[in-house]
C-alpha cells in the first residue's frame, strides 16, 4: 500500500515486536500539514510505540515512514535526531520541564540548543508562552506553577523551534478535565494557527473531540473512524 497523497507523515505496515509482543502489527497512518489526528484505543494496543515510531524515536521491525517525501526509515539515527529537533515538536504527560530552569528558559531551551543567542530565544519563548496564556509565569521554576500551567509551557516549547509535527502523548493525562480543555483549545488552536499537524494520542473521547480525525488502534492494527457528529 503506498501513502495517501499530499500527506505530511505517512506510515504503511507498520510492524514492531517486543519479544513475543506484536506491539504493531500492520499499523497505517497517515496527516496532513496543519491537521490535528487522535491516536485512541486501549491500553497496550500500540498507541505510543505508533507514535515513538512514526517520531522517528523508536525504529519498526518493518515498513515504510515517508516524511515530507523522506523515507525515515532510511536515515541514519543522526539525521533522524536532526530531524526530531528541528521539524517535530513533543508533548508527553508529565515531567518534561527542566526543575533547574525558569519558565521561559525552558521554553527557549530548544533553540538555545540550536545555537540561538540567548535575547533572541527568549523573545521567542515569550511570543510563544503569550499563545499558551503562561506569559506571566516566564520568571517562575516549574516547581512553583501548577500541572496545567506546566503542560501549557511544555506546548509553548514544544512550538518554539516552528516544528511541522506536534506528537503529543496523552498531554492531558495527569490534568482534571477543566484544564485539559484548555490545553487541548490553547493547543490545537497554536498549531493550526503555525500550521503545524499534531498526532495525538489519548484514550479520552472529549480530548480526541479536539482533532480533525481519529484513528483507532487495537491490537496493534489501526483503523480510521467516522466522526459521529
Ligand atoms: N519497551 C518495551 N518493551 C517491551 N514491551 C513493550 C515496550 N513498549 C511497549 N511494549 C508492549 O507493547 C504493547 C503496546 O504498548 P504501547 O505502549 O504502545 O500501548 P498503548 O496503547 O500506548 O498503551 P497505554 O494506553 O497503556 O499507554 C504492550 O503490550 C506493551 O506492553
Amino acid at each position: 500500500m503506498t501513502a495517501p497523497a499530499g500527506s505530511l507523515l505517512a506510515a504503511t505496515d507498520l510492524r514492531k515486536a517486543y519479544g513475543t509482543t506484536n506491539a504493531l502489527d500492520g499499523a497505517e497512518f497517515s496527516i496532513h500539514a496543519g491537521e490535528v489526528v487522535a491516536v485512541m484505543g486501549p491500553s497496550g494496543s500500540g498507541k505510543s510505540t505508533l507514535l515513538h515510531c512514526l517520531a522517528g524515536i523508536v525504529p519498526p521491525d518493518s515498513g515504510s515512514i515517508a516524511y515530507a517525501g523522506r523515507e525515515l526509515t532510511a536515515m541514519s539515527d543522526a539525521e533522524r535526531s536532526e530531524l526530531r529537533r528541528t521539524e517535530f515538536g513533543f508533548v508527553f504527560q508529565f515531567g518534561q520541564l527542566v526543575p533547574e530552569l525558569t519558565c521561559v528558559e525552558n521554553v527557549a531551551l530548544p533553540l538555545r540548543l540550536t545555537g540561538v543567542k540567548r535575547k533572541e530565544a527568549e523573545r521567542t519563548a515569550l511570543h510563544w508562552m503569550e499563545q499558551l496564556q503562561v506569559e506571566d509565569l516566564g520568571a517562575k521554576r516549574p516547581g512553583e506553577i501548577s500541572g496545567g500551567q506546566g503542560q501549557r509551557v511544555a506546548v509553548a516549547r514544544a512550538l518554539v523551534t516552528g516544528p511541522r509535527v506536534i506528537f503529543a502523548d496523552e498531554p492531558t493525562g495527569a490534568l482534571d478535565s477543566l484544564n485539559g480543555e484548555l490545553v487541548m483549545q490553547l493547543l490545537t488552536e497554536a498549531a493550526r494557527s503555525a500550521n503545524a499537524a499534531v498526532v495525538l494520542v489519548t484514550h479520552e473521547t472529549r480530548v480526541a473531540a479536539y482533532s480533525d480525525r481519529e484513528i483507532v488502534v487495537r491490537d496493534g492494527r489501526s483503523r480510521d473512524m467516522e466522526r459521529i457528529v
